[in-house]
């Protein structure tokens, strides 16, 4: 079998240079030229030269030319990038591996792939993993799920690399929920640090935003021992404790009142809109998400957010 990347930001490189390390790799970018050249990605993960059998083009039908592509570009991107290559990714295994809810429609990338491809196999990798950290070979552990058991498994196998160790479910929306939820209590972690308000209000806001994620999974079918796992509970732990998550740093930034560069990706942005309007429609409780998406919205300071959560009746736990 053979592997692509599509999108070459910081996670789409890191993965290609891991998998790499196994075999010939295609990396996909708008705009090769400076990688191709350097052997590096300067702009999204510099200081990760690429390994040999990692090969960079602005060809798509090229990078299409193998099995398994692994779609790493923003969620909000997802689906115009999808429908624009239609034709080329039919009957592939396409593996999602970004992180939200599209704000247009309210699904995740799993469902997005069905809907523009539906002859392709999908599939989502997700779970706790800075692109820094798999690029340099730090030890990773990810879920790789997809609802056919048996391409799953190949999947597993394809891209277990070295130090990346992935498990598997065929639970595609519980592995979408987690991943996509995460960062939207990220943000609200980051501003509760952000705004003085201490490392308690933080693991209170992780404890309830997780309780929130297990509302919209049971909500759609998902299995609660995936949020449990890696893309749920293990990704909701990494992001929401650390300056490399730029979801969590957003969330600083609103706490602290100071400025942040609109021009990186921050998926928890668009899902806690995209969520907050889910949970709406479906009279689910979900007073972080909306908290979250008050402060992005500028209706709420972190303060307002705060008492906002505070003051709500009291409840069983
Ligand atoms: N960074 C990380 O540590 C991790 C990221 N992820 C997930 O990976 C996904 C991508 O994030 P990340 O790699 O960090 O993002 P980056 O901001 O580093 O890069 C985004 C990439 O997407 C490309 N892109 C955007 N729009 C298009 C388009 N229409 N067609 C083709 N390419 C496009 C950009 O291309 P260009 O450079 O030309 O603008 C850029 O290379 C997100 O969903 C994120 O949650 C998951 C785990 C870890
Ligand atoms: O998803 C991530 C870690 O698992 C990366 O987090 P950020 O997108 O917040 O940087």
């Amino acid at each position: 079998m053979s592997v692509s990347v599509l999108g070459a930001g910081a996670f789409g490189t890191a993965l290609a240079i891991s998998l790499a390390g196994k075999g010939p790799v295609t990396l996909w970018a708008r705009d090769a030229g400076d990688m191709a050249a350097r052997r590096e990605n300067a702009k999204r993960l510099p200081g990760c030269p690429f390994p040999d059998r990692l090969s960079v083009t602005e060809s798509l039908a090229q990078a299409a030319e193998a099995e398994t592509l692994l779609l790493a570009v923003p969620m909000q991107k997802l689906r115009s990038v999808l429908e624009e290559h239609r034709a080329a990714l039919h009957g592939k295994h396409l593996v999602a591996c970004c992180k939200g809810i599209e704000l247009s429609s309210g699904v995740g990338p799993v469902s997005v792939i069905g809907e523009t491809i539906p002859q392709a196999t999908a599939a989502i990798l997700t779970g706790p993993s800075f692109a820094a950290d798999i690029a340099r070979g730090l030890p990773t552990a990810l879920t790789l799920a997809c609802a056919d058991p048996a391409a799953g498994e190949q999947l597993q196998a394809e891209l277990t690399t070295a130090n990346l160790r992935l498990y598997r479910t065929t639970d595609t929306t519980g592995a979408e929920l987690g991943g996509a939820l995460k960062n939207v209590v990220a943000i609200a972690s980051g501003a509760a640090i952000g705004a003085g308000l201490g490392e308690s209000a933080r693991a209170a806001l992780m404890t309830r935003g997780y309780a929130e994620m297990q509302r919209l999974a049971a909500h759609l079918k998902a299995e609660p021992t995936t949020l449990a796992g890696l893309s749920g509970f293990g990704d909701l732990t990494l992001t929401c404790t650390s300056e490399q998550s730029r979801n969590y740093r957003l969330g600083q930034s609103l706490g602290q009142g100071a400025p942040f560069d609109l021009s990186t990706t921050v998926e928890g942005a668009a899902t806690a809109r995209a969520v907050d309007t889910l949970a709406r429609e479906a009279a689910l409780d979900m007073p972080i998400t909306r908290a979250v998406a008050g402060l992005l919205d500028n209706q709420l300071d972190v303060a307002g957010a705060m008492k906002s959560l505070l003051t709500r009746p009291l409840k069983e736990e």
